[in-house]
């Protein structure tokens, strides 16, 4: 039996999936990592965890099956992205904690080159907006604030990556420094329609382009694992960001076609074809795959809270113990009231991008409790999710004619996928195998290693597990949805 190894490298755990050659799960191993928070709105993590979590689930997952690096034909890597690691070329070690994306740490940076007017110039050559979310003002902060960083940079001795590259260095012991277009595309600093590193963006965030890792396709040769770290040399063929990942894990390969991924945050990607559709509705551009150095773009919306509200009710408001639990205790709410929670704990993504904004509850009465909280809770994905279609809608026209599809933790959620439906008036699809990233990654490296069909036979085994058809009634809709969006101007003018 021939597997393919996922490497799902996330940002609370590391995963490590092997897929056997009929494209199924043959087993999966998890391992979280510390959280570092050292400032309100900064978030850090040890970039040797991100390293030595990877490489003892990989060989956990092996372990569990029994299966040698003989037994694996090729390594697919997908990643948490914008998480900005800056290394020392000799050393190999991390100059500093990896800068995760939630980090707000450059929000004053952003604001500064908004004022100044580079927004235009940076999303015409980016597709992305200037905001802390991404890698470009991270790295130049590293640069700034560890001590000597920025003339070693500037003298060659630095390497900046994502965390792909950061593990492709680590896992091919130095030998390669590469990235793939759609992990670039998140940077801020690369070019999405001339497909290079951008010198203006370069110039603008003051990052020299020397630190930059090579960009590759994503379906590419990416180097082998050193012998001695999985006890063989395997082969690395395939690498994506994990929203990018599980775009092309949900077979979301026709332009038109879209799916939303539920986890700590909600990412929707609109398949958009070979042209770059430049929002007028503060999406963002990006790519969505890049194979046979041919770009596929996409519209993005990212919401920050998704899931994560759910772990608030378990964890801040101690009101569920799992968060299985939500789905009992949004039956029993009271329906008569309309308690609206806007969960914008670390500001709104898209389509606000207002980092300031904070969170907020509406609609409370003396009967108000935990199933009326659990309700609101699941009720803000799905209207957040709307949120991102009517964008999508108004910049790409047919959003929403198809079915959506999801994946994700979250969407395991039935009452949430149900409301979800009901608020879009658009049908929702679960599919049978919810691994979606790491299902995108190991097609990436499968077909290349010739393991896996190709992208119509692999479209052909997307199977559906639920669907959920819209069933509010139209006016009903129309009142919640016009209750939300009183709330978040509510809560964006508090
Ligand atoms: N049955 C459920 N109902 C509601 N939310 C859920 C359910 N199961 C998991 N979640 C939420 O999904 C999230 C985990 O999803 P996952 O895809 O693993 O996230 P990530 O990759 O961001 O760590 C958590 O925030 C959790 O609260
Ligand atoms: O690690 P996840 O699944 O929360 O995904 C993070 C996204 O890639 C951030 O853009």
């Amino acid at each position: 039996m021939a597997f393919i190894l996922a490497i799902d490298q996330g940002t609370t755990s590391s995963r490590a999936i092997l897929f056997d050659q009929n494209l199924k799960i043959a087993t999966v191993a998890q391992e979280e990592f510390p959280q570092h928070f050292p400032a309100s709105g900064w978030v850090e993590h040890d970039c040797n965890d991100l390293w030595t979590t990877t490489v003892s689930t990989c060989r956990t997952a092996m372990e569990k099956i029994g299966a040698t690096a003989a037994d694996i034909a090729a390594i697919g890597i997908t990643n948490q992205r914008e998480t900005t690691v800056v290394w020392d070329r000799t050393t190999g070690k991390a100059i500093h904690n990896a800068i995760v994306w939630q980090d707000r740490r450059t929000s004053e940076i952003c604001q500064r080159l908004k004022a100044d007017g580079h927004e235009a110039t940076a999303n015409e050559r980016t597709g992305l907006l200037l905001d802390p979310y991404f890698s470009g003002t991270k790295v130049a902060w590293i640069l700034d604030n560890v001590e000597g960083a920025r003339q070693r940079a500037e003298a060659g001795e630095l390497a900046f990556g994502t965390v792909d590259s950061w593990l492709i260095w680590n896992l091919t012991g130095g030998m390669v420094h590469a990235t793939d277009a759609t992990n670039a595309a998140r940077t801020l600093l690369y070019d999405i329609r001339k497909g290079r590193w951008s010198q203006t963006m370069c110039d603008m965030l003051r990052v020299p382009m020397d630190m930059l890792p090579e960009v590759r396709d994503c379906a590419a040769d990416f180097g082998h694992t050193q012998a001695d770290l999985l006890g063989a040399e395997i082969p690395i063929l395939g690498v994506a960001g994990d929203q990018q990942a599980a775009t092309i894990g949900q077979a979301c390969f026709k332009a038109g076609m879209m799916k939303s991924t539920y986890g700590t945050g909600c990412f929707a990607l609109l398949n958009t074809g070979e042209t770059p559709v430049v929002s007028q509705n503060r999406l963002l551009t990006t790519i969505a795959y890049q194979l046979d150095g041919k770009p596929t773009y996409a519209l993005e919306g990212s919401i920050f809270v998704a899931g994560a509200v759910v772990q608030w009710l378990r964890d801040g408001l101690k009101i569920i113990d799992a968060a299985g639990e939500t789905h009992a205790l949004a039956q029993q709410a009271d329906v008569a009231q309309n308690v609206v929670l806007v969960p914008a704990f670390t500001g709104l993504g898209a389509p606000y991008w207002n980092a300031d904004c904070r969170g907020a509850i509406f609609g409370l009465s003396r009967n108000s409790g935990p199933a009326e909280f659990a309700r609101a809770a699941l009720e803000s994905v799905g209207y957040q999710t709307r949120d991102l279609l009517e964008a999508m809608q108004a910049d790409w026209g047919t959003a929403g004619d198809t079915a959506l599809r999801v994946d994700g933790g979250m969407s395991a959620s039935d009452w949430a996928m149900q409301f979800l439906a009901d608020i879009l008036d658009a049908q929702v699809d679960r599919p049978d195998v919810l691994e979606t990233t790491a299902m995108g990654a190991a097609w990436l490296a499968g077909q290349r290693a010739g393991l896996y069909p190709d992208m119509e036979g692999f479209a052909k085994t997307w199977a559906l597990e639920r669907s959920f058809a819209p069933a509010m009634a139209e006016d009903l809709r129309t009142r919640k949805y016009a209750a939300w969006k009183r709330a978040v101007a509510a809560a964006q003018s508090f």
